[in-house]
């Protein structure tokens, strides 16, 4: 079978991506091509039913990807994508999923003839709900775009943006963002433990609420405001709650704070 997807790095995202991407169908494992120095990471791709070398000499010398998507570090992404010039003729799309690198970077390296796609994934997209934001350079056809953005929404939502700019700001919220969640679970799962619960039963408690709250946010037609309204009786328990993570502002502030942190994170990791 032809290869019709290169991918280079396949790590926590590289490889939540692809198997999003395998388990949707809308790839053949023996159409992607995985380039991977890590073995172990390289058999797990392996394991999927991919080819995969731990280096870019090894694609196969007929292989004519549509597709070649970069999902190594920022801190690698000059070396890794310059390994990958010959697919550089306009025919290939090239996609990367790194955080801060800017598509001109790109463009230095693979010359004016390279349609780019950049992408801003996150790790839920391993079990398909995760959120990819989207922006093209022009040199990228609408059939391409068309394709990427069905590729991508095996992995969840796709958006688009036109503004580059503002990838930085996306990598902070979405691109990061599972992160704080996560860090809201162990946080919630502490201070249920600090109130009595044992350990388990407060995981329990803390897991299931941020995935049913989550789950009625996205189901339902109300705003998020409006569900918490429903949920915070006149002077009840979530009110004395919510007067200390609401008092002065105090959550929205610490999170403003974080996200402007990784915004600014993110566009030194671009320079
Ligand atoms: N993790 C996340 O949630 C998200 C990550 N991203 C972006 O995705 C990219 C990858 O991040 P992440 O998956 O977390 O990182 P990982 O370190 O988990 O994965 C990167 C992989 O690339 C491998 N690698 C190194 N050099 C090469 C090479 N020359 N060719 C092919 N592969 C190579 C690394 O191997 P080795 O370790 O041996 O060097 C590693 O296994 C980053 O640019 C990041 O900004 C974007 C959105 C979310
Ligand atoms: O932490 C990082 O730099 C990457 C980009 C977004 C999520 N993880």
């Amino acid at each position: 079978m032809t290869i019709r997807l290169v991918l280079a790095g396949c790590g926590n995202m590289g490889y939540a991506m692809l198997s999003g991407w395998l388990k949707s169908g809308k790839l053949e494992p023996s159409a992607v091509f995985v380039v991977e120095p890590n073995a172990e990471l390289r058999k797990r791709a392996e394991a999927l039913g991919c080819g995969a070398a731990a280096d870019a000499s090894a694609i196969p010398p007929d292989a004519a990807p549509d597709l070649v998507v970069i999902a190594v570090k920022p801190q690698v992404i000059r070396d890794v994508t310059a390994n990958y010039k010959r697919f550089s003729d306009g025919r290939t799309t090239f996609v990367s999923i790194a955080a801060g690198t800017p598509v001109a970077t790109f463009a230095e390296i693979l010359g004016d003839l390279a349609p780019i796609v950049r992408c801003m994934p996150n790790t839920p997209a391993a079990i398909g709900k995760g959120m990819m934001v989207v922006f093209s350079n022009p040199l990228v056809l609408d059939d391409v775009r068309r394709f990427v953005s069905e590729l991508l929404s095996a992995s969840g939502v796709v958006t688009t943006i036109d503004d580059e700019s503002l990838m930085d700001a996306v990598t902070a919220v979405s691109g990061s963002g599972p992160a704080y969640i996560f860090h809201f679970i162990e946080a919630l799962t502490v201070a249920g433990e600090k109130a009595g619960l044992p350990a388990e039963t407060a995981k329990l408690l803390a897991m299931q609420t941020v995935y049913g709250a989550a789950s009625l946010a996205a189901e339902s037609d109300e705003e998020p405001g409006v569900l918490r309204r429903q949920v915070t009786s006149p002077n009840g328990t979530t009110a004395a709650a919510l007067a200390v993570l609401m008092g002065e502002d105090r959550l929205t502030k610490l999170l403003t704070d974080a996200v402007e942190a990784a915004r600014l994170r993110s566009i030194e990791l671009g320079k």
